[in-house]
């Protein structure tokens, strides 16, 4: 483990509560950035092998006590009566008594998680060393060495296309519509969110003007610390922020090093011990065993970020995996371009809810994919509605549509062809970059679910 990984435990180990099974270590995991690997022994079912409370989590509780104990005013993120004198402040050389004074309870409260947290981390990372002239560390500082730098980052589509200074915009053409649509929505987030900080920024930067950084360069920190908290956040039921969806999570070091796998429910998982709080935060956040043991030296201790597909990966993540059992292609765009034509056929579609999301994975076509394809293909409305209805079964459609939905098929083969080739042929690109090889990654998925379901509809 590297010197600033021994720092992290040393800063974890302040706290008794804090638990690191000696049978586990942080390595280095070739392609995956850090990961935590079995030294010894075995992980069996439920055995906790990582244990963080609830202070040294960066959430909305913890966030808020911070700045409150630059800014009275402030207050905490729940009633309960927090000490903060375990912290010393000079109020007449620590720049963030004057930094923080021109937040509001008000305005903090009324931030999502991502602004919030992304604002504090900006202040707390980048400008205070900075306006400290490195003489003041934030408490965080030992978290914000190990977080990853912008090569782990670099295969982010969201950051090729918001960022000013990354050069990878002439990747954005070679990725799939789904991912496109993806990047999309989430650049929207980005532009949003840095909408409601960037004023609060400015300010800061007129009352205490920095060396190192202007607006335009807080922005390029901002968009590396956004992908940083969406990269590794945890869901976590956050009370005081429970009608927003976007604000339900909480960043855990060291189970922060945990990397993915498609397998769900077989390795760890996470709970959180909200009846856990120590000063400030949710609980502790507790990492055990799952069915499956660790036996073998140097294995890689897993557990699944969800059932997501490598488009999904790739934009939220910044990696794909070899084989993924959540691949799937939305082949909504090209089914609804051939009804859009009927217009009886749309409506009928649309009042029964089965317009559009429609999808194949490696079973097949989705259900509601099948429902389109049949009504497309034999116009017979009448056996349709049962089908719906669940008075038939799909047999009688299934002769009836295989051709139709070979064409769809192989058009879609067509167009991942022709994309690799595109890939292929750009100059000068470098096969082997990352960004490249993710994207190929989401091509060679499609190509076979499509080759499977070729096989399938034979
Ligand atoms: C929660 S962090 C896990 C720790 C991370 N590897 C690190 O070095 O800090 C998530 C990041 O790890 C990487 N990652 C996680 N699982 C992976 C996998 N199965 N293959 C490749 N990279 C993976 C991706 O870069 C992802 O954004």
């Amino acid at each position: 483990m590297d010197d600033s990984v021994h720092r992290l435990i040393e800063w974890l180990q302040k706290s008794d509560r804090f638990v690191f099974s000696d049978k586990i270590q942080v390595s280095n995991i070739a392609g995956e950035g850090r990961g935590i690997t079995l030294v010894h022994g075995e992980v069996r079912r439920n055995e906790i092998i990582i244990s963080i409370p609830s202070d040294y989590q960066i959430n909305f509780y913890t966030v808020l006590h911070h700045i409150s104990i630059f800014n009275k005013e402030i207050g905490t993120g729940d009633d309960s009566d927090h000490t903060i004198s375990e912290h010393t402040i000079d109020s007449q050389i620590d720049p963030r008594c004057k930094a923080y004074s021109i937040f509001t309870r008000e305005f903090l409260v009324q931030l999502n998680l991502f602004q919030l947290i992304s604002l504090y981390i900006l202040i707390e990372w980048i400008l205070l060393p900075d306006w400290s002239n490195g003489q003041i560390e934030s408490f965080w500082k030992p978290f914000f060495d190990v977080l990853p730098n912008a090569d782990d980052l670099k295969s982010i589509p969201t950051l090729w296309n918001c960022s000013k200074v990354i050069q990878r915009k002439n990747l954005i053409e070679l990725l799939p519509a789904s991912s496109r649509n993806h990047m999309d929505r989430i650049s929207e987030l980005v532009s949003t969110d840095w909408h409601m900080i960037s004023s609060p920024l400015q300010e800061l930067l007129s009352i205490s003007p920095s060396n190192g950084y202007d607006i335009n360069s807080l922005y390029e920190k901002y968009l590396h610390i956004y992908f940083i908290i969406n990269s590794r956040c945890l869901h976590a039921n956050i009370d005081i922020k429970k009608e927003d969806p976007l604000s339900q999570f909480t960043l855990v070091p060291l189970v922060d090093f945990i990397n993915h796998s498609d397998q769900m429910d077989t390795y760890c998982y996470p709970k959180i011990n909200y009846m856990e709080k120590t000063n400030c935060g949710i609980g502790q956040f507790v990492i055990r065993g799952g069915p499956y043991t660790f036996k073998s030296k140097h294995e890689q201790i897993l557990f699944s970020y969800g059932p997501h597909s490598n488009d999904f990966l790739l934009n939220e993540y910044g990696f794909t995996l070899e084989t993924n059992q959540w691949d799937f292609i939305d082949i909504s765009e090209v089914m609804c371009d051939a009804i859009v034509q009927d217009a009886k056929m749309v409506e009928y579609l649309k009042s029964n809810d089965y317009w559009g999301d429609y999808t194949i994975n490696k079973e097949g076509i989705s259900y509601r994919a099948f429902v389109a394809v049949s009504l497309y293909t034999t116009k017979d409305y009448s056996r349709i509605d049962k089908l719906i209805a669940g008075f038939i079964s799909e047999d009688f459609f299934v002769p009836k549509i295989k051709q139709n939905v070979r064409n769809i098929l192989q058009s879609q083969l067509d167009v991942f062809d022709e994309m690799m080739k595109k890939i292929d042929d750009l100059e000068p690109l470098d096969l082997n970059d990352f960004c490249i090889y993710n994207i190929k990654n989401i091509y060679r998925g499609y190509m076979n679910i499509v080759n499977n379901c070729m096989n399938v509809t034979c």
